[in-house]
């Protein structure tokens, strides 16, 4: 399956409310959604592979690829396509020692300095940000501004998908930084609809893309 990181779902079980999130990924890989990241910052090793063996039955046949935030150990038991780990987290190449070769290593980047030092051999993709302060992850780095994410992305030697308060009207300048794509939490969950919001920022997305090359 070929990466697309147009446009990334982060999902958080507390933004989704009631709706829960499983609906909320399906719903969004309805309107457009390529990538779903299974992100519980609460949830211990079992859950998650609870969690994750639910959204994985509801995504077959989508086309939709299946992330597990942090948890290496529950993306396996899982079969799930990949992992996403922080600079924090477990080192990209333990983590890729334990996943294998297959499987999607995703890792976030917060300055052009952590991009420079992206292995391309162990490493898929970046998550690259917050591009914007946001409130969903109140641990953030400093905020890095489309001039900051154009930085990283030219230092970057993988595909970069741009996250931190994103929403539809950051297509074009997120797609002039040379990104792949946006990644989104608080704009798909707990919205009203989450399938129309995915989908105008997928077609906002595509037409970034069809605009720029
Ligand atoms: C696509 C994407 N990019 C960045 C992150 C942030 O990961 P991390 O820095 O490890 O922080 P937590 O998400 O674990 O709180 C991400 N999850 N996804
Ligand atoms: C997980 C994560 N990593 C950097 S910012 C962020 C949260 C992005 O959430 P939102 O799209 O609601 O700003
Ligand atoms: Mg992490």
């Amino acid at each position: 399956m070929t990466l697309d990181l147009g446009l990334y779902l982060v999902l958080d079980p507390g933004l989704c409310r009631d709706r829960g999130m499983v609906e909320t990924a399906r719903l969004a890989v309805a309107g457009g959604a390529t990538i779903v990241q299974l992100r519980d910052k609460d949830a211990d090793t079992a859950r998650l592979i609870e969690a994750g063996r639910a959204l994985r039955t509801a995504l077959a046949g989508s086309g939709a690829m299946l992330i597990v935030n942090d948890d290496v150990e529950a993306a396996l038991a899982i079969g799930a396509d990949g992992v996403h780990v922080g600079q924090d987290d477990m080192d990209p190449g333990e983590v890729r020692r334990r996943l294998g070769p297959r499987a999607l290593l995703g890792l976030s980047v917060e300055t052009v300095d952590a991009a420079q030092r992206v292995d391309p051999v162990l490493v898929d993709y970046a998550g690259a940000g917050p591009v914007f302060a946001t409130a969903t992850k109140p641990d953030h780095k400093p905020p890095v501004g489309f001039a900051g994410l154009a930085e990283i992305v030219r230092a970057c030697p993988v595909p970069v998908v741009a996250i931190g308060g994103l929403a539809a009207g950051h297509a074009d300048a997120v797609r002039a930084s040379g990104a792949m794509g946006m990644a989104v939490v608080s704009a798909i969950c707990g919205q009203a609809d989450p399938r129309a919001a995915a989908r105008a920022m997928a077609q906002a997305w595509q037409a970034a893309v069809a605009a720029g090359g």
